[in-house]
């Protein structure tokens, strides 16, 4: 059995270190809450693993995976590698090869899917990086991805940066499939004809063209909270649908349906729309027709 430093342990790294252990492999976890982590500093994670090391770093994109690298750059020595796990732009990942290459370290950037069901589930994983370096990792990601076919859950999609983009287009997939049952939810509520919305939602789980996992969570969100009426309206995004979107324009490639979900999530944060209030200016300007005021006391 292999060893892997793993460093991040939130949402996503505290349940692949459970994986992977359960796997038999041995994970030496850092992480800043202590309560959590296995070792006081990534020092002593990088001192606690035998040379060459695998690291895979599993902390939130952005500027804590860049300082992550940076710090590793320092610590590493040449011939080990570093597994990049986050949500990250793929376009970050190729200073980051390269930072680490200048020292002989190697680096994947890995896609992984499955959201704190992945330990239970298995993760859904999306590799970039060196044909090596992919083979001597593979311990790991078998051990991450669920149990069949490996081409079923793992790819080895090209090279570094690869597996972000892939995951990346995933993602504003993703957006797309969550907007389109949203909206027909939404619908089967308004129209009153259908009587039992969370019972269509939960018929159509089996033997439907539309049946799906996302699916499935939604009929387990309703089984909670049959109206939603617990939640607000408010939906925040990470990035990768605007990463998404970004390149469909830079490849003239149509996307009307990821901007849509993705331009929905940013009307959700309005409360007063000031399109929309122009909207409504327009219609009385050029109309006369009703508009409603605000009421002031
Ligand atoms: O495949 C997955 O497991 C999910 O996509 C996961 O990566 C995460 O839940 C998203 O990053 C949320 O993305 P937004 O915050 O942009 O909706």
């Amino acid at each position: 059995m292999a060893q892997l430093g793993l460093i991040g342990l939130g949402k996503m790294g505290f349940n692949m270190r459970e994986r992977l252990r359960e796997a038999g492999h041995r994970v030496v976890g850092y992480d800043r809450n202590a309560e959590v982590s296995d070792v006081a500093s990534l020092a002593d994670l990088v001192a606690a693993l035998e040379a060459p090391r695998v690291v895979w770093v599993m902390v939130p994109a952005g500027a804590a995976t860049r300082q992550t690298i940076t710090e590793l750059a320092e610590l590493l020595d040449e011939g080990d590698l570093v597994i990049e796990g986050g949500n990250s732009r793929y376009t970050e990942d190729a200073e980051h090869a390269e930072l680490l290459g200048r020292r002989g370290i190697g680096y994947l950037d890995v896609g992984v899917s499955g959201g704190v069901w992945g330990k239970e589930n298995g993760y859904g994983l999306m590799v970039g990086g060196s044909t090596a370096d992919v083979e001597r990792a593979m311990p790991f990601f078998d051990a991450l991805r669920p149990e069949g076919p490996r081409e079923e859950s793992f790819v080895h999609a090209g090279g570094v940066g690869a597996g972000h983009y892939a995951k990346m287009v995933h993602n504003g997939i993703e957006y797309g499939l969550m907007q389109a049952y949203a909206e027909g939810f939404e619908l089967l509520e308004a129209s009153g004809v259908v009587q039992d919305v969370p019972g269509v939602l939960k018929a159509w789980q089996r033997g439907t063209v539309v049946r799906s996992w996302l699916l499935e969570l939604l009929v387990e969100a309703l089984e909670n909270d049959p109206e939603l009426a617990e939640l607000e309206a408010y939906v925040e995004d990470s990035g990768e649908g605007r990463w998404t979107l970004e390149e469909a324009i830079d490849n003239a490639v149509p996307a009307p349906v990821i901007s849509a979900a993705l331009f929905a999530r940013f009307a959700s944060r309005q409360e007063n729309s000031p399109a929309m209030r122009a909207v409504a200016a327009l219609r009385k300007q050029f109309g006369g027709h009703t508009v409603k005021t605000k009421v002031t006391d």
